[in-house]
């Protein structure tokens, strides 16, 4: 990314600390070990993607990031400091958690009005972040009425009311529309841009692979890999292939066990781990006509499943 076109909205560059630190963070529930021995950092003025199966322990993780489930083991940093050891967190962190709401029969504008009483932060500032989020219409209307899509808006806009340096998002694309997940990707990009550090668990591969610069990702509790969207689509390694032949177990046998190969619709194979002239060479030793080899295109979603295969099992 264009680090030298960035500017920080109050002036400077981010400080160095603004970063989260993950160190050995283990919880253990009575039966299961949500978090298991994981590390990771998440740097500013970058959107870091937290990606995981369905019990991985994104979540937790999360909530002991703010303080909220406290760790088995090891330690959550913001900027070198536990977040109980933060003097002004408010300010500091902002937070959108999975089950974050509002009372039912109060408004938008009023409920982040009274978050801004209890936060010490002028009221004026509900107006400022409502606008942000795009909710200025629906101020005035009361959160039972208001789509998942607003309460998830609403929920945003409590967690920018400190004008935060580092946001912590759990899925906050749930339950947006596909415009509402694009306003989401450039609201938390320029959030980025302007230099803060900015944490977003998702299920939706696809989408970050457009939004993030970063991702960690998470099985089981572990580590599985940390690193740029870039360099994850390119640890994969070899392009993956689509084969279409009439003889595809012939030629699975030949290019024996370094690949795998996955059959998919109308009889074609998709083969990772061999590239097109490696399966041209083994089909040509078995007489395996080849009558379609197609390379794919790896994307996030993929490689994905693949780095995680095998480790999502439910706990
Ligand atoms: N309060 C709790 N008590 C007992 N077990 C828990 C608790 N919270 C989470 N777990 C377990 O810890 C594991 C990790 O859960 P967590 O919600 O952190 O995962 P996740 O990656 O956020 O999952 P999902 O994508 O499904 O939301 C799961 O096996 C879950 O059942």
């Amino acid at each position: 990314m264009h680090h030298a076109s960035r500017c920080r909205r109050k002036g400077s560059w981010p400080m160095a600390d603004d970063g989260i630190a993950v160190s050995g963070l283990i919880k253990v529930y009575k039966n299961v070990r949500a978090v298991d021995d994981l590390s990771f950092t998440v740097s500013p003025g970058r959107v870091t993607g937290f990606l995981g199966p369905n019990g991985a322990g994104k979540t937790t993780t999360l909530r002991m990031v703010l303080n909220l489930v406290r760790p088995t083991a090891g330690t959550a940093t913001i900027g070198g400091r536990r977040y109980a050891d933060l003097t002004d967190p408010i300010r500091k962190v902002g937070a959108l958690l999975e089950a974050s709401g509002a009372h039912r029969g109060r408004t938008g504008r009023n409920h982040l009005r009274m978050l801004c009483d209890a936060a010490g932060i002028p009221i004026s500032r509900a107006d400022d972040v409502l606008d942000t989020v795009g909710l200025t219409p629906a101020a005035n209307r009361k959160f039972k009425g208001y789509s998942l899509g607003m309460r998830q808006r609403l929920g945003i806009a409590a967690a920018l009311l400190g004008d935060p340096d580092v946001l912590v998002l759990d899925e906050p694309a749930n339950g947006l529309d596909p415009e509402g997940i694009r306003w989401m990707r450039d609201l938390l990009k320029s959030l980025a841009d302007e230099g803060r550090t900015v944490l977003v668990s998702s299920h939706l591969l696809s989408e970050m692979e457009l939004l993030a610069d970063d991702v960690v990702i998470i099985a089981a509790g572990r580590l599985v890999r940390q690193g740029t969207v870039a360099e994850i689509l390119a640890s994969a390694g070899a392009a993956q292939m689509l084969v279409r032949t009439p003889r595809p177990e012939a030629l699975v046998a030949e290019l024996g066990d370094a690949v795998t190969a996955t059959p998919v619709e109308d009889g074609a194979l998709r083969i990772v781990g061999a590239d097109g002239p490696t399966i041209g060479a083994a089909a040509l030793r078995v007489g395996a006509e080849i009558h379609e080899l197609t390379a794919e295109r790896r994307d996030l979603e993929n490689v994905f499943l693949q780095l995680t295969a095998g480790k999502a099992d439910i706990r």
